[in-house]
Parts: C-alpha cells; structure tokens; sequence
C-alpha cells in the first residue's frame, strides 16, 4: 500500500517546528478507532461521549500503529511529543495536541490532500430528504457519464456499490479517507448528506464543497440540540455567509428550499442562492426574488407519481416522475435545481429526470395481486410521517393504516406528536416496535400513546413481525398499509445488540405466502 504521508510532515501540519529533528518513517491512515487500527497507521485518541478513547492507545499499539495523536485541554502541551512503548523499547511518537477533535477535520483534510478541492462535493443537509436528494442527484449524473460516490445514511461509495455506514455523516476522518479514496478512483461529483451531528461535532469542518444544499427543517433531535433555534443554528452552519459561523468551504453556490420556513429566511440573507418551490401559489414570489430560481406552474398526480410542470430561470419542461408524494416532488427539483446551479445542461437534466427511480425504503410500494398495497417508508419524524400519509392517501381506496414506533435513545418530545399525526392522516393504527435500543419498548410505545386523543381502531403490537403480519390479514384488497421508521434499514436494535430484520423482507415473505395459498 502507497502511504499517504510521513511522521514529519504530519508534526509539520500540526503546527511543529519544521527544524526539529525528528526520525520520518511512512505514514498510511489516521484512525479514530483503535479496532480499525492497521500496520504504519496513526492512532487519534480522542475523548468521547461515551468513553475515552485514551484508553484504547495500547490497543492500538499492538494493532500496529506506529504514532498517536492525544487529545490534551492544556494549551502549553499542544505538540508536546511524548515516545510509548513497544516490544519494550520506547519507540512509538504520541503528539499531544490541543483541542484535537475540533480540529481533527481539519488536520485529517491536510493529512489527506484536501481530496475534496479535486472533487465536486455536494452537501445536502435539512431534516428529512438528505437521502433522497444526494441519491437522486447522483442517479442522474451517473446518467450523464459522471462517476459519482455517496456518502450517506444508505452507505458510502461510488453509486450502487454503497459499503454500509455506521452513521449519516462519518467521522471527521474517515469522511476524508473516504474522498481520498474517490480522488484515487477518479470520482467527479460526491453526492453528501451532512447531518446537524456532523455540523456541530466537526465531522465537516475543512471540506470544500461545490454546492451546500438545504431541502427543510422540522422537529427532530431536540435530545441534542435542545432547541429549534439550535438545531437551525446547526443547520445554518453550511450556509452562512459569515464565514466564522460557516463550518466549510463554499464557491458560496446554495440550493435552498424557499416553501421551508427557515429556508425562505435563509435565501433572503444569501447572495449565491437557487430559490426551489414545489408550490404552485408561490411561483409569482420566486420570480420576484430576483436569484435564480426552479419553481412549478401545475403539478398532475397520478398512481405512478406525477406530472410536473416546471418552471425556471434556465428554461421550462414537462417532467413525468416515477417518485410518490408531493414532498418528492420538492426532493426532485432541489435535485434538479443544484445540477443546474452547477453549470450541468438543462435539457440533459430534465430528459434525465423521468428516468430517476425511487430511493431503497423511501415510500417503496410492495404489491401483489389481490392484497392489500403495502408502502415502506423511511418517516421517523413527525413532519415526514404526515407527508408519507397524505401521500398514501392518493394512493388509496379503501383504509388508509399506519404501521409505526420510534426509536429508543433519540428525541422522546416527537412520540406523541407523532401519534396526533397518524391519528389525524390514517385510519387505523398499529403502535410497534421500531429501534429500542437500551430503552423499555412498552415505555417507548407508552409515551407514543400520549398523543393519542382516542383508543379507537389503536393496535399494540410490540414486536415488529407480528404488527405487519397482522395487519396483513386484517387489511382488504383496497386498503393501504404504510409500514414508517426504518425504510432501508436491515436490522432491528434491541438493547445493544443489532439482529437482522428488514420490513421489506418480512412483507415479501408475506404477501408471497398469500398468493401462493
Ligand atoms: C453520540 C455520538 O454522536 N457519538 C458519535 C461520536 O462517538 P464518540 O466520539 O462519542 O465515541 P465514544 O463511543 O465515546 O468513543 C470515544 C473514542 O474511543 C474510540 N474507541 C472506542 C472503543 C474502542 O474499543 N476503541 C476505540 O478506539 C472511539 O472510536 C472514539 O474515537 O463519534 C463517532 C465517530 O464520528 C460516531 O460514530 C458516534 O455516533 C454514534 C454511533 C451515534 O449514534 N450518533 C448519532 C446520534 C448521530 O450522529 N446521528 C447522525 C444522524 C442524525 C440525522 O438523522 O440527521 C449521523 O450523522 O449519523
Ligand atoms: N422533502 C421532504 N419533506 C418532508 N418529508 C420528507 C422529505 N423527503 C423525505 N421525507 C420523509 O422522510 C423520510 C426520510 O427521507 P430521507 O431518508 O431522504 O431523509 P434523511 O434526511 O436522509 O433522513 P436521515 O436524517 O434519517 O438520514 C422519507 O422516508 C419520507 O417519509
Ligand atoms: N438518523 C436517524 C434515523 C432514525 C431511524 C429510526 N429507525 C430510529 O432508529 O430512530 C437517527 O439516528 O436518529
Ligand atoms: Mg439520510
């Protein structure tokens, strides 16, 4: 394996003392977790939320790093070199540096060769879409021949070849491992979701990005933000003008949500801006804004997805979309509009917009002859779990039911608003399990309940495969059942431990028993 650097200069980076004699030797990654840790890697041990990472350097000695970064709080040790033991000689570098995780991003860009100034990097932020969007943006330019990489919810890679991701937005390192690893393989544009955590625990800080994306904000994560003023701060981070309030490096070129509250405040303080409606009401206003803007004049629903009329600075075009609901029209022309704000053809993009699928347990539909019609969703918020009912609604004849949790250890404010929402957008419900993680899943369901005006035509069905199974055989041919929470997820976490369960597999299994009795 090429290394990436030496000893030398990465002290050099640091800040140290270009003169000081030191032995150089081969460096190959940087690694924040000392299980990962390989042969010439550099151990970042970082305090945690949970544990100190302190704890592990051993670990990651005997795992064959051969240098250590240690987080220190005392501004006199920053870059203080201390030499640890190894095979009984004291032989192994640990660079004391101060305020190591605020700077890890930053450190780990320099590390890397600022991958992403070679890369077109997109990053999409905002409560509910990021997947969809980043997805979207990047099935059309693999479309139009671009080599395009992920880094997402779904995984992260080049497009349709997603390695599994253990969060959102990765680690300040591995997020620049990852674009160096695209820089090798010749990657053009990376579609990235960037979540409010990434922002304000400095995942991002030092990337460069062609385009900053925001699709809209609504409650959720307020277990960590506290407030809404918070995590719009959070959010506002990728976009600001200011550049000491701004976490990364921007052209200064945004894509923002004019139907979203804070969007709409948001376009106005920004010069470099691409306004985006899907409603047709506001398409006057967006006009007078004077930025470009992507907007609609009428918008067709059909049982396919819909038929889009839209309108814009670079031209108008018809658009037939294979995508379900009215907020994936909104996911569809933010998309549409930041590949135009980045100088790609509008007749390519628009010609390539009917083609675009819909996203891996993103309002997926699973149906068979003469069963009811089963859509798995994503919905884990409560402003996502109204727009995935009312888009089911179109869809349906017959009883509209929801099937749904949340999960355990996140934001317990949204339960039972949640439940007001499925009590006022679906027929018939059925409260179950979603992730509980390390909470009691009859005090997760219990505090869902708190919303519920009436215990009318309410199921609790705690475990996950039993709630849709029975569902199933209660529902009619023409009713709709939306199974919301975990979308693409393919496993259940239940304490600590993370065991295989997919919604989609369990409804297949189903609904082919079904047809063949
Ligand atoms: C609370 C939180 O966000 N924690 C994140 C944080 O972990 P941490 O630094 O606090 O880790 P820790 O477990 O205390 O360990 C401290 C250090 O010891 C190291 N360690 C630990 C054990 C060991 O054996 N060896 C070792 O070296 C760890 O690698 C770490 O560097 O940094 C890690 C690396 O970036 C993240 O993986 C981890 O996300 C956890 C798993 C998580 O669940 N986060 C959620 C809340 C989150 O971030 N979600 C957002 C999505 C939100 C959205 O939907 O918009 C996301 O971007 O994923
Ligand atoms: N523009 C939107 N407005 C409101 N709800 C949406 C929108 N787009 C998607 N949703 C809903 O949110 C769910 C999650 O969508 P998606 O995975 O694209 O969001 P995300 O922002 O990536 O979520 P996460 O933060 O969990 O990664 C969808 O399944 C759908 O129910
Ligand atoms: N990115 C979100 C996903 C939530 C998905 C839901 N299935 C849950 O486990 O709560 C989070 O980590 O809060
Ligand atoms: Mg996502």
């Amino acid at each position: 394996m090429m290394a990436t650097s030496t000893f030398k200069t990465l002290f050099e980076l640091l800040g140290g003392n270009q003169n000081l004699e030191l032995d150089d030797f081969p460096l190959n990654h940087l690694r924040i977790d000392s299980r990962n840790v390989k042969k010439n890697d550099v151990f970042v041990a970082i305090k945690g939320h949970s544990v100190d990472g302190r704890a592990f350097i051993p670990q990651a000695i005997s795992a064959g790093a051969v240098a250590v970064l240690v987080e220190t709080n005392s501004k006199l040790s920053d870059l203080k070199i201390d030499y640890l033991e190894h095979d009984n000689l004291f032989v192994i570098p640990q660079i004391s540096v101060f305020q190591l995780s605020r700077r890890l991003s930053v450190i780990a860009n320099d590390f890397y060769h600022s991958p992403s100034k070679k890369l077109s990097v997109i990053g999409v932020t905002g409560t509910n879409g990021k997947t969809t969007v980043t997805q979207l943006i990047a099935q059309c330019t693999t479309l139009l021949n671009d080599k395009t990489a992920i880094l997402g919810t779904i995984g992260n890679g080049i497009y349709n070849q997603l390695e599994p991701a253990v969060n959102t937005t990765a680690s300040a390192i591995d997020v620049q491992s990852l674009l160096s690893d695209f820089v090798k393989e010749q990657v053009k544009v990376v579609a990235m979701e960037v979540s409010s955590h990434g922002l304000v625990m400095n995942r991002v800080k030092g990337l460069n990005c062609a385009a900053t994306v925001f699709t809209n904000l609504s409650r959720d994560h307020l277990d960590y933000h506290k407030t809404m003023s918070k995590y719009a701060k959070a959010k506002w981070s990728l976009f600001s003008p200011d550049e000491k309030e701004r976490l990364v490096e921007t052209s200064g070129k945004s894509i923002i949500n004019y139907d979203d509250k804070y969007g709409k405040r948001w376009i106005e303080k920004l010069s470099h801006v691409t306004a985006v409606s899907c409603q047709p009401k506001s398409l006057c206003r967006l006009k007078a804004l004077n930025r470009p803007y992507v907007g609609v004049s009428m918008i067709e629903y059909n049982d396919k997805g819909a038929k889009i009329h839209m309108e814009s600075s670079w031209g108008n075009a018809i658009i037939n979309s294979r995508l379900l609901g009215e907020f994936n029209v909104s996911n569809l022309l933010i998309s549409i509009a930041t590949l135009l704000t980045l100088n790609y053809p509008f007749f390519a993009v628009v010609n390539m917009a009917c083609f675009l699928k819909p996203i891996c347990g993103r309002m997926e539909v699973l149906h068979e002859k003469n069963s009811p019609t089963v859509i798995v969703d994503y919905a884990h918020t409560p402003d996502a779990l109204q727009k995935a009912l009312q888009a089911s609604r179109i869809h349906c004849q017959g009883t509209l039911w929801v099937i749904f949790g949340c999960g355990g250890d996140r934001d317990t404010g949204k339960r039972p608003l949640m439940a007001e929402i499925a009590e006022q957008f679906a027929d018939k419900i059925v409260l179950t399990n979603d992730n509980p993680r390390t909470e009691d899943e009859i005090k997760i369901i219990h505090d869902i309940q708190q919303g519920l005006h009436s215990t009318d035509n309410i199921q609790i069905i705690p475990d996950r495969v039993q709630a849709i199974t029975q569902t199933l055989s209660q529902a009619k041919i023409n009713d709709v059942i939306l199974i919301a929470g975990k979308g693409h997820e393919d496993y259940q976490i239940i304490g600590k431990t993370k065991y295989h369960y997919s919604d989609q597999e369990i409804v297949k299994q189903l609904l082919g028993a079904e047809n063949r009795s």
